[in-house]
């Protein structure tokens, strides 16, 4: 299978600094896959993402998207186009003076004619529920509105590719769902989904999880294999799924005498806690 981004032996540093904050990164996105990115702070998520869509080039090795290489600059407006990107902070992405101006504003950059760009604003903004507030302000959404703007103007430029870099991470639980369902739908609609989080219990829906320490990639494959094999987080400075903690709270004080069932269940890490 062709994969739609390739990083071959890559190594970064960062021009101010003499340390490798990547080092010998090989990893393979295909089409349609979920791949979650999980690391301790400083481990190299963000730098690493940043390099799917050229924000960042390797020092050494390469990184090509559908096969072009994002070291020749030539290749970054259509890389970009395919390859849409999703902050933590929303307010960092916003530019328009209403939400329907912000949505459009990437389109008319690009050189879309203006009938089309209307059509697939208001497209994107209905399907991501903001079409009845298009004349608002953006500085007076809420935070999780805020988050929904950012990807409503990514999925107007009709990427393949959305990587969502810790783009829950400054919401409340609620919003923070939301766009989560917001991406599992659009995975479901054969968006090719890239996400780095620090928040373990979101782990699950993604097909493969990689998790990085210092730099390097220390494990890649399903979020089964992954909690199967505490070592996989060790050192990771993840906090231990919400169902390790209550297993092990339990286990720790074997007074209680909980029935075995209840306790073999809690053991299970793929236990669903809501
Ligand atoms: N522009 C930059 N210039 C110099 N060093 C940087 C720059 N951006 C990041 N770094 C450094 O690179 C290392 C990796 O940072 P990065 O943001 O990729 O990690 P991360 O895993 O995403 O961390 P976090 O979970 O805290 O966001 C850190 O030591 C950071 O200080």
């Amino acid at each position: 299978m062709e994969s739609v981004i390739s990083v071959k032996n890559v190594w970064l540093r960062y021009g101010s600094r003499h340390d490798w904050i990547l080092r010998e990164i090989n990893l393979a996105v295909y089409e349609g896959e979920w791949v979650t990115i999980v690391g301790g702070n400083g481990s190299g998520k963000s730098t690493l993402v940043r390099l799917f869509n050229g924000l960042l080039k390797p020092s050494l090795g390469d990184v090509t998207v559908y096969g072009k290489t994002t070291s020749d600059v030539r290749n970054l407006m259509t890389i970009r186009q395919h390859v849409g990107m999703v902050f933590q902070n929303a307010d960092n992405q916003i530019v328009g003076v209403t939400v329907q101006e912000d949505t459009i504003f990437g389109l008319y950059n690009i050189g879309v004619a203006q009938e089309q760009a209307e059509h697939r604003c208001r497209d994107v903004l209905q399907r991501l529920g903001l079409y009845e507030i298009k004349d608002h302000p953006p500085h007076l959404l809420s935070g999780g509105e805020k988050q929904k703007l950012a990807i409503a103007g990514v999925l107007a430029m009709e990427p393949k590719v959305i990587v969502f870099d810790e783009c829950t991470s400054m919401l409340d639980s609620k919003s923070a769902k939301e766009v989560h369902k917001i991406m599992s739908d659009l995975h479901n609609c054969g968006f090719t989904i890239i996400q780095v989080t620090n928040e373990i219990e979101e782990i699950f829906t993604a097909d493969r999880l990689v998790v990085m320490r210092k730099g390097t990639i220390r494990f890649d494959g399903t979020p089964r294999e992954a909690v199967d094999n505490p070592a996989v987080f060790k050192d990771s400075a993840l906090p231990p799924l919400f169902s390790v903690r209550i297993h092990n709270l339990l286990y720790a004080s074997r007074n209680l005498h909980l029935p075995t069932a209840i306790e073999r269940e809690l053991a299970d890490p793929l236990w669903k806690f809501v």
